[in-house]
């Protein structure tokens, strides 16, 4: 297919957005939630999970391992019947960190060889400080000293476990991962990280909370250790809430057309870093407030550029900088050199792509700069990054005739987008 055939007109807002946005459920939740109720005792419920490419290449690993995963009751709800995992089997993870890193572990506790691979890119994303963790544990992994997928893991049907040093500044997952299996593996593991600060700190409060909530004992007391004891896991019914990460660019809609956009069902409390987006955005000059029908952002018509280390929220980065590029002041976004190995680096992609639109941004050694300039229409690669493309949807709403291309691997975490925001946006 010629490039141009793949590239979606995004819509320019004539006049301010003014909706209110019902979204599906968190990724990192529906895929935790898969995992705990994957090693639970008894059959576990998974509620409004998010059903998009990710979600779906957890729940074919699960079954591949002979775990059931179906589907049940209304809103996609997904019926997990828990099963010792066997190999031999072959999981794809396709380009998600989720699946990536959060099964290895769950596979050295299987009967049987268990061979890990992906897309192209996954290859290239980090892997190899969690592998070196797990054979330290007593885990078999073959990785052909590559320290990166393809790989295998040769389960033997359990895990010794116990202590374990890594270095967890690269990705959050690897420390996520060994806590997620670690209450079945024989000792229960310790996990503690040494070396530069580990990124994504709420995804790992995410992963404690729901493994209490699944009636595992972590200890936290000490900072950068975890302590998983072993025990068994309770799954039970799992509601994963409505994805407040990428909520990011439906709100930033408003921010930027100086407008409203409610996102329905945001929790009071929660782990998600998208809640972060009240503050940012707030900073980014829009008005955000509570309500019982969600959180309401509505823009002033004015955006305002932000300094920020982002390294708390790195996947929030890409629609932080799609509004950086049409505020009317500096930003520098900084924290974030880990995003140089997520579903593309997305520090060059960004600086490549604002300035393709005629705009000023830099790479800074761990993040970037954006200086306000005027934009222009053309094409917004997204590489194969469904945050890229949903930054390119938000610009699109302040400049005319940009297109997005590849539009459809928004598909990772959010499928039907185009519809969506063709519908807040109208
Ligand atoms: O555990 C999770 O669900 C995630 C953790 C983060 O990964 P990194 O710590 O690798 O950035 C985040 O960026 C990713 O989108 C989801
Ligand atoms: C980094 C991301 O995904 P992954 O789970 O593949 O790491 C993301 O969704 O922004």
């Amino acid at each position: 297919m010629p490039e141009s055939a793949q590239h979606w007109p995004a819509p320019t807002a004539r006049t301010p957005v003014d909706a209110t946005v019902t979204l599906p459920g968190s990724k990192s939740m529906t895929n935790r939630a898969l995992v705990l109720a994957a090693l639970s005792e008894d059959p576990a419920t998974v509620r409004r999970p998010l059903r998009s490419r990710d979600t779906e290449l957890m729940a074919a690993s699960l079954r591949a391992l002979g775990i059931g995963v179906a589907s049940g009751g209304s809103d996609g709800d997904w019926e997990v019947a828990p099963a010792p995992p066997r190999g031999p089997a072959h999981v794809d993870v396709g380009n998600a960190g989720t699946v990536m890193r959060f099964l290895p572990p769950l596979a050295a506790l299987a009967d049987g060889e268990v061979s890990f691979d992906g897309d192209p890119r996954a290859r290239e994303r980090p892997v190899g400080p969690l592998l070196e963790a797990m054979r330290s544990l007593g885990a078999d992994i073959d990785d052909g000293g590559r320290g990166a997928l393809p790989l295998a893991v040769r389960g033997t049907g359990g895990v010794r476990g116990g202590t374990v040093r890594l270095d967890a500044s690269g990705s959050s997952q690897f420390v996520s991962a060994l806590l997620l299996s670690g209450a079945r593996f024989e000792h229960g593991v310790e996990v503690r990280h040494d070396g530069s600060p580990v990124p994504s700190r709420p995804h790992l409060d995410m992963t404690v909370e729901m493994l209490r909530a699944a009636g595992v004992s972590v200890d936290t007391s000490v900072p950068d250790v975890w302590r998983v004891a072993p025990g068994p896991v309770k799954a039970g019914e799992v509601v994963v809430e409505p994805d407040l990460s990428n909520a990011a660019p439906f709100l930033a809609a408003a921010l930027v057309t100086g407008g409203r956009v409610t996102v329905a069902g945001w929790p009071e409390r929660t782990a998600q870093p998208g809640d972060a987006l009240r503050g940012l955005f707030a900073r980014m000059g829009g008005e955000v407030a509570a309500g019982p029908d969600g959180l309401t952002l509505r823009g002033t018509g004015e955006i305002r550029g932000i300094i920020a280390d982002l390294r708390e929220v790195g996947e929030l980065t890409p629609t932080i900088a799609a509004v950086a590029a049409l505020a009317s002041g500096p930003s520098r976004l900084t924290g974030i050199a880990h995003l140089r190995r997520h579903e593309t680096d997305r520090i060059a992609a960004l600086v490549r792509e604002i300035n393709a639109l005629g705009g000023d941004a830099e790479e800074l050694p761990d993040g970037l700069a954006v200086r306000p300039r005027p934009l222009h229409s053309g094409v917004f690669h997204s590489y194969d990054d469904h945050r890229m493309a949903t930054s390119g949807a938000v610009i699109g709403l302040a400049v005319g005739g940009v297109e997005v291309e590849n539009i459809a691997t928004t598909a990772k975490t959010l499928p039907g987008f185009p519809e969506l925001w063709a519908e807040v946006t109208r």
